[in-house]
């Protein structure tokens, strides 16, 4: 599977985000004036003096979405060499997860070396002030005791349940990008890529954009799939004629446009069907399509029921199962009883999944690094450490929470970085 664009490009320092120079040097006034950080960072970034900020316990990053708040934060931790701790709103739904998480990860040293930890809550306005109100005081309390820098990010911390956040925390807002800026990035990625772009081409995407740089650069992504390396503005109005080299968003618009069930199985036969990526995009695809419920659920039925043909296919490699999943997956997820109306223009979305696996390989690595340490140290190969020491272990901690902070103090390595692997 290709690496999303917006992780592949995603800015790795301050210099490298575009544009978003007044939040760079607050932040980066705040870190240096409370915390330890960089004698060059701090001689770059940090320009700002008022009190106001360098006072302030927390910042809270607000701005629309797809502007940088995430990355900026990311880069300041590279920048001045921290650990990075990123919680969301699902870590904070239950407040004794978070202290467990937050607690312990604030007290022990890395095993990785790093200067410190950073805290980033992202999206605290995910929060549902009811339900999570456990998550939302847990965040007041760490904001108000904690003595490591914390981040929050909100598309709108201006709604009232946030108040009491918003009152202990330095509020920076980042700006939307402009039409601009956002073709400035895309014309850079086409470079990269070795694709010609023609520039109308970009400022339609970044056009339709609207500032949200990670919907653009998802859009480039998608008109360039399949290696192509060419983008031509009559490509946007273009999307969706025929075209020998589909891309995924062209595939799944004939997919769900198709007026009978064989215009939509015979998708299957160009040779830039991949079914493995269009299950993937399929699947996060259905809820943008069909608004109508029961629409909705006989779609994914039907995906489920292609899902339960594939499962058995990998199994046995009965791969002459394969057309049936097809004709489910496609004819059937397009073909739907009473199927409403569709949109002219779909606007699909890159899913998620491939997101999260990209995101979370740095977890992923981390807790290989984690399993190779543990294998040293008590002498086992690292299958036996995967097979067997860590399910021991995960059923001791259950029992006994603090066998984790045990072995932590025994083996040097910090409990949160244990939890993880549990
Ligand atoms: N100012 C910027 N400079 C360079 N790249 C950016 C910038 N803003 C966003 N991006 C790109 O867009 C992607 C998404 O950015 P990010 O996750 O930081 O957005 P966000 O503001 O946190 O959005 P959300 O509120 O939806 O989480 C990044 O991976 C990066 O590739």
């Amino acid at each position: 599977m290709p690496l999303p664009w917006v992780e592949k490009y995603r800015p790795k320092s301050f210099a490298d985000i575009v544009n978003q120079e007044e939040a760079k040097y607050v932040l980066a006034s705040w870190i240096c004036a409370k915390f330890k950080a960089p004698k060059e960072f701090c001689a770059r970034w940090a320009k700002k003096k008022d009190r106001e900020i360098t006072e302030a316990r927390a910042v809270l990053l607000a701005g629309p979405p797809g502007v940088g708040k995430t990355t900026i934060v990311h880069a300041l931790a590279r920048e001045i060499r921290y650990e990075l701790i990123e919680l969301n709103a699902s870590d904070v739904r239950t407040a004794e997860r978070l202290r467990q998480v937050v607690g312990s990860g604030l007290r022990e040293s890395s095993l990785f070396g790093y200067e410190g930890k950073i805290v980033l809550f992202d999206e605290v306005d995910g929060l549902h002030v009811k339900e999570d109100k456990g998550g939302l005081e847990a965040i007041i309390d760490i904001v108000e005791t904690a003595k490591v820098p914390i981040v929050m990010t909100a598309n709108n911390p201006y709604d009232p349940k946030f108040r009491p956040l918003r009152d202990l925390s330095l509020v920076v807002n980042l700006r939307r990008l402009s039409e601009d800026e956002v073709v400035e990035v895309l014309r850079r990625i086409c470079v990269n890529e070795g694709a010609k772009c023609e520039d109308e081409a970009l400022r339609s995407i970044a056009k339709s954009s609207m500032g949200d740089l990670r919907a653009a650069i998802n859009d480039l992504q998608m008109y360039l799939t399949g290696g192509r390396k060419m983008l031509v503005l009559d490509d946007i109005k273009r999307a969706g004629e025929r075209n020998p080299q589909l891309s995924m968003f062209e595939i799944l618009d004939r997919v769900y446009k198709a007026r009978w069930f064989d215009e939509a199985r015979a998708v299957s036969f160009n040779p830039s069907f991949d079914w493995e990526q269009y299950f993937v995009w399929a699947l996060e695809s259905i809820p943008v399509v069909y608004k109508d419920l029961e629409a909705m659920s006989t779609a994914y039925d039907r995906l489920s029921k292609a899902d339960v043909f594939i499962g058995r296919i990998k199994r046995m490699q009965e791969w002459e199962l394969l057309p049936y999943a097809m004709e489910l997956a496609l004819g059937g997820v397009s073909q739907i009883k009473d199927k409403p109306r569709l949109p002219p223009f779909i606007r699909y979305g890159f899913p998620q999944r491939l997101l999260l696996l990209a995101r979370s390989r740095e977890a992923r690595r981390r807790r290989d690094a984690l399993v190779e340490y543990l294998a040293q140290n008590l002498h086992v190969s690292k299958s036996a450490v995967r097979s067997e020491i860590l399910y021991v272990l995960s059923a001791l901690s259950k029992a006994n929470p603090s066998v984790v902070e045990k072995l932590s103090k025994s083996l040097g390595i910090s409990a949160v970085d244990i939890r993880t692997l549990l």
